[in-house]
């Protein structure tokens, strides 16, 4: 089967993310990818570094893409989407939204009755799919037709694990995966920023780190071990890794990061 045309609109980091992901796991080439950003310029050498085709606005994406993923800002949705319901209605054609905060229920308020024509599956994404170890929060309910539920699963599971959740979960479940890169680079930085303290060269302080930090996942991944007792694990008795996990604690460590996802979800 020849590989579907995935037209961005909106080709800002996170589109270039995924389209980086796609392109190096060879699930497509840049061929395959077209998009339109708000300056051209900018988008003309964004895209030439996969040899993607630059087009002149969302329209011109639509026309030109099977699958046809928003990667807009999601306060301008409404004002660049709604013109598009005629053409995003025709045969084949069918919608990824990766905008935090968008499920399938504000995409009928968007639509209303042209709703009922349109394939669109919600989704956050995160940037690690950029080295194909992302993750994408899926929402459960969506109106793709089979083949195209197909073929979002083969392109985004090349890059990511894909986890299903109901509506009133993506909200918390996009949070941890699409935000919380953001936070694990500032703690990233923290380490650096210790490592560098104490006298370790900055790039070295770094890559230590961000291998700890992989690892650390990779090993939740393979025996999903309690957090708690893979951290039990390193803490010998009157050791060294207790007394830093009591300065943790001291100040809260847990606490804001949980504060943290609430600031977002509220
Ligand atoms: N950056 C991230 O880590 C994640 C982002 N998202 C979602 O991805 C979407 C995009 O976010 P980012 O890539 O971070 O933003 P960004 O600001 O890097 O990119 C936005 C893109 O939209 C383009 N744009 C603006 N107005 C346009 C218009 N009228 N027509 C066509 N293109 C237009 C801009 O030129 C730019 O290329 C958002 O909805 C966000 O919620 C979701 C998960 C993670
Ligand atoms: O900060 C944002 O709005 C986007 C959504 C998830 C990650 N970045």
């Amino acid at each position: 089967m020849s590989n579907p045309t995935i037209g961005f609109i909106g080709y800002g980091n996170m589109a270039q993310a995924i389209a980086q992901g796609l392109v190096d796991a060879g699930a497509l080439t840049g061929g395959d990818i077209v998009a339109c950003a708000a300056h051209f310029d900018k988008l003309e050498a964004n895209a030439a570094k996969l040899g993607i085709r630059p087009l002149r606005d969302a329209s011109a994406v639509v026309q030109a893409a099977d699958m046809v993923i928003i990667a807009i800002k999601p306060y301008q949705i409404e004002s660049v989407m709604a013109p598009l319901a005629s053409e995003l209605a025709k045969p084949g054609k069918f919608i990824v939204s990766i905008a935090a905060g968008w499920t399938l229920s504000t995409y009928r308020t968007l639509f209303a009755d042209r709703f009922a024509s349109l394939r669109i599956q919600c989704t956050v994404p995160n940037t690690p799919m950029a080295v194909g170890k992302g993750v994408l929060v899926t929402e459960a309910e969506h109106t793709l037709e089979a083949d195209q539920a197909e073929t979002f699963e083969r392109l985004f599971s090349a890059i990511s694990l894909i986890e299903r959740v109901d509506a009133p979960l993506m909200g918390v479940a996009g949070t941890i995966a699409g935000c919380g890169p953001a936070f694990t680079d500032m703690y990233l930085e923290a380490l650096g920023d210790a490592g560098v303290k104490h006298g370790l060269q900055r790039a070295a302080a770094y890559r230590l780190a961000a291998k700890m930090i992989e690892g650390v996942g990779a090993m939740y991944m393979a025996a999903e071990t309690h957090p708690g007792a893979m951290k039990d694990a390193v803490c010998s008795p009157g050791g060294t890794t207790i007394k830093g996990v009591a300065s943790l604690e001291k100040h809260a460590f847990r606490g804001a990061v949980i504060d943290a996802i609430d600031a977002i979800v509220g």
